[in-house]
């Protein structure tokens, strides 16, 4: 550590306190940050006065290693490097330290001579221009091996890829073993510059896909680095130029900030300037504060009277073209503006703050974080930062390596996190206990209903399929697995409707990929186009990513490819991993119908379509879309394809157009209406509106585990949210309304159990498999008792128990009958009081939302070409049998005009809550 008395004392007396953090928190850390008196805080990289003291400091971090070793691998195995090569920034940074006065004030005349603009920015104190040409292969050199941590389980080389890093990564590249991760720049330049890097790695034997050509990575990262050793600040905004490289970046910090090589600043803000201008705005007045600890600087900084004066000049200095062009420097100049401000944040007492940003519309897709081309970055994350957990799960591996690479193990990926949440949660990880599932009833309908398989080996699944069965440690079928598999295998039409939690994912994939393999023919290979042999439509990104994640697994090394395409993911990254092959297309369909007609998807040579959450996807605010899809391209008619439809719930009147879909198609109902039998335990509280934050205060530590807390609105989510980290809950959320890297991001934190409350709305309410989800609250509660079978279903999963409490108020009168019903089916205690509310609501014909049927009802569904097509119970009701009896039909509560005149079909009312 540096000697006390080289620290920077920052005066923090203009900090009048703790304040409300205005970033929501993300990332609690596991230790809080270093306490310690605020007056010695943080010392921005800018304080340091020359390149020495810059180079000591990060050797200090990442050991002390003389400057003039060469790089070798490490002590430990070369598994377990890490290399990042990026562009410019380090090199860049260190060579020009951090230039203050007069050298300073001549750089910046000579660029303020150089384009408009450039005047506003008399602090900046380096001239990036001039830099860039002065670097030489012997700095780049020198530089390699500062990088490398002490004992840890990664080496991070961070080079740069300009002609003198291209020199110096030569020589040293034979010492990189191994290393995982790649990316492309973005320019065309670095395009060229990376090709011409990869013929001459491949000349040295590095295989290709295993590095990461980065464009240039902030000094912002490099700050954090510097601010290190030091006290963390409170926040640490990271700018980006570019979404891509932003979500890079980001995800760099936190790693480093999560491994604990470095200090922890409690804020973590990765934003591009948009968005940071947007955040400069949001911040209250009193936040703007000059840094105290260094005159220079302060003085600097003080020609900003207002925070309002920052952001013109921020813009002002976007628009600048140095040389009449856009660069990318102009980026990194203005993050050396950052630390200014962000450590103005700090001592401000908000110890769990985190917010990573990103801008709308971009963020990571599932698969390919980083550009998919070359397949590796996610495996990267994967491998390398699978004991953080948060990284290495869920849908980070780039699948097939890109050309010439390596299909990533799936299965090491989710292990290193199941690792990691099952240490966390070692309580209550009693493992999946299918047996729960038993003696649950089981209906098909339907001509020449294949007969069910008792195990997996009964059926022609092929080897590779089978061995990944194992690998997932799936020991025998599951109910809906034991109908379905071989009704799948027997290449006929299926309309499943199965509790939530219970294997519906491998239920509807593993005919598929069996189907596809038996088929005999071959993986579809390169291609502009891609021609998938199966489509899996789901209703939510979050949930695509989920299948894909599962499919991926169950297609190991098959030699069949998955990919998956959704919104507010870069379409360039998902187009690029298409065209590596796609067998097995997993899809929202928004994203789809944009590549089908950005021409970049052909459905002609569908067999399989497979619709997850069919009845979601069928009602009314997505049929017309999947009609388009369905009927409207070039997919293969009903008759020519095999199609399978899943859900936990399905209604009638959803039943009825499915059937346009189907052919000849039989009808599985396992179980009980959508719950998990007694799995879950469902607590219905009447708490009046004004008192459901303190019950939910009173409530949420009470059972161990993640907590799952629904909600109606977005902005609901957000100020519960807001709530409850204000009461020192960690929680996030996710809703439609937040970017998808901000969603991705958010489940990443609560799976992992870094965050474990999550405030949601519907989007996360159907299909998510998040284990260890021990307690579901319906703060507000839906309008439609399916939706709430569908929530509850989040806990409850694979034979868990789970338990599931609801926030009844007026508001709910309509769900009162619903609600009894359903208790009462799942054999819960019914409160009085919404016995009496229910009786009345049925009396005056009920405003129930509900779908359901009345009473006697015992099963999942109902095939509704049972009941002779009318309009009556679509649950079955009447006939009280708890398995294949019941032609009962008729009459269940919620037929034809009660159907019409009250409830309604609701829901297109939660269609805000969605994507
Ligand atoms: N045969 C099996 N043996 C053990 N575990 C299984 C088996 N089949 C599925 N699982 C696990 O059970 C969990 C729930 O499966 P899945 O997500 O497919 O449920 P689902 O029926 O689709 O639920 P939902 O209705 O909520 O979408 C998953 O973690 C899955 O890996």
């Amino acid at each position: 550590m540096e000697p006390p008395s080289k620290r920077l004392k920052v005066d923090l007396s203009h900090n009048s306190g703790p304040e409300t953090c205005p970033f929501k928190p993300i990332l609690p850390w596991t230790t809080p940050p270093t306490s310690g008196s605020p007056s010695t805080v943080c010392r921005p990289p800018c304080a340091t006065t020359n390149t020495d003291l810059r180079l000591q400091s990060i050797q200090r971090i990442f050991g002390s290693q003389s400057l003039d070793t060469p790089l070798a691998a490490p002590g430990g195995s070369p598994a377990k490097e890490f290399t990042i090569v990026c562009s410019q920034t380090y090199h860049r940074a260190a060579s020009q330290g951090c230039r203050t006065g007069p050298q300073a004030e001549s750089l910046s005349q000579r660029r303020t001579a150089a384009g408009p603009g450039c005047q506003t920015t008399p602090e900046l104190g380096v001239d990036e221009q001039h830099l860039l040409h002065k670097d030489s292969p012997a700095q780049s050199q020198k530089l390699f091996p500062i990088f490398r941590p002490k004992s840890h389980r990664k080496t991070l080389h961070l080079v740069r890829h300009g002609e003198s890093e291209f020199n110096a990564l030569c020589q040293y590249g034979k010492s990189f073993k191994d290393p995982d991760i790649f990316d492309a720049p973005l320019t065309a330049k670095g395009r060229r510059q990376a090709a011409k890097l990869r013929t001459e790695l491949g000349k040295l034997g590095i295989p290709e896909g295993a590095l990461w050509i980065a464009s240039p990575l902030t000094r912002a990262i490099e700050t954090m680095l510097l601010a290190a050793p030091l006290q963390p600040p409170a926040c640490l905004l990271l700018p980006a130029p570019a979404p891509a490289s932003m979500v890079v970046r980001s995800e760099l910090a936190e790693h480093l900030v999560t491994s604990g090589d470095i200090g922890r600043p409690s804020s973590l803000l990765c934003q591009t300037f948009p968005q940071l201008a947007h955040t400069l705005e949001q911040l209250p007045d009193k936040w703007w504060h000059a840094p105290a600890h260094n005159d220079a600087l302060a003085k600097q900084f003080k020609a900003y009277e207002s925070k309002r004066q920052f952001l013109e000049r921020v813009a002002a200095f976007r628009k600048w073209r140095p040389n009449g062009k856009r660069s990318q420097t102009q980026h990194c100049i203005a993050g050396l503006w950052i630390p200014f401000w962000f450590q103005n944040l700090e001592g401000l007492g908000h110890s769990k703050c985190c917010l990573t940003a990103y801008q709308p519309g971009y963020g990571p897709p599932a698969g390919s974080y980083g550009p998919p081309q070359q397949g590796g970055f996610g495996g990267g994350y994967g491998n390398g930062y699978g004991s953080r957990g948060g990284y290495g799960g869920g849908g980070y591996g780039g699948g097939w390596g890109g050309s010439g690479g390596v299909e990533k193990d799936p299965f090491v990926e989710s292990d290193a996190l199941k690792h990691e949440v099952d240490n966390l949660f070692k309580e209550e990880n009693t493992g999946i206990n299918f047996d729960a599932y038993e003696d649950i009833p089981v209906e098909a309908t339907g001509e020449n209903v294949p007969p069910p398989i008792a195990s997996f080996e009964d059926i022609q699944l092929g080897p590779a399929l089978l061995a990944n069965v194992k690998r997932c440690k799936y020991t025998k079928p599951t109910p809906v697995q034991r109908y379905s598999i071989p009704i799948g295998l027997a290449g006929r039409d299926l309309m499943a409707c199965a509790q939530t939690g219970s294997g519906k994912t491998a239920a509807f994939c593993f005919p598929i990929i069996a189907n596809i393999l038996n088929s005999g023919g071959e993986p579809s290979g390169r291609n502009r186009k891609a021609f998938p042999s199966a489509l899996v439509l789901s209703p939510t990104r979050e949930l695509s990513s989920q299948i894909y994640d599962e499919a991926r697994k169950f297609t190991y090394q098959t030699g069949l490819r998955c990919v998956v395409v959704y919104g507010g993911a870069p379409v360039v990254n998902q187009l690029r991993d298409m065209e590596r092959g796609c067998d097995i297309l997993v899809a929202t369909p928004g994203r789809l119908s944009d590549l089908i007609e950005r021409a970049r998807v052909s459905l002609s040579r569908v067999r399989y379509l497979a619709l997850d959450e069919a009845d979601r996807m069928l009602d009314m605010g997505f049929e017309p879309q999947i009609r388009r899809i369905v009927e409207g391209e070039d997919m293969p008619r009903v008759g020519e394809r095999q199609t399978l439809l899943f859900s936990a719930t399905f209604p009638k009147e959803i039943q009825r157009l499915a059937a346009d879909f189907l052919s000849n198609y039989i009808f599985l109902a396992v179980g009980r209406v959508g719950s998990s039998t007694d799995l879950i335990v469902q607590h219905i509280e009447y708490v009046p509106a004004h008192e459901k934050r303190q019950v939910l205060l009173d409530l949420i530590n009470t059972v161990e585990g993640l907590t799952l807390v629904f909600v109606e609105t977005k902005r609901g989510a957000d100020a519960l949210e807001d709530f409850l980290t204000g009461n020192n809950f960690p929680a996030t959320s996710i809703h439609g309304d937040r970017s998808q890297a901000e969603r991705e991001a958010a489940l990443r934190n609560f799976r992992s159990g870094r965050t474990p409350i999550l405030v949601a709305t519907d989007v996360a309410a159907r299909g998510l498999d998040i284990p260890h989800v021990t307690h579901v609250i319906n703060f507000d509660l839906p309008t439609d008792i399916d939706d709430y079978v569908h929530r509850i279903g989040r806990t409850g999963r694979a034979g868990k128990k789970g338990l599931a409490t609801a926030f009844f108020g007026d508001k709910d009168i309509g769900l009162a009958k619903g609600m009894a019903e359903l208790l009462q089916e799942t054999n819960q205690e019914v409160p009085g009081w919404l016995q009496n509310i229910s009786a009345r609501s049925a009396s005056y014909g009920s405003s129930s939302k509900s779908r359901r049927g009345g009473g006697g009802n015992r099963f999942g569904g109902r095939d509704f070409r049972r009941d002779g097509g009318g309009h009556g119970n679509h649950y079955g009701g009447g006939g009280g049998s708890s398995y294949g009896g019941g032609h009962g039909g008729g009459g269940g509560g919620y037929g034809g005009a009660n159907y019409g005149g009250g409830g309604g079909y609701s829901s297109h009312q939660h269609q805000s809550a969605w994507d």
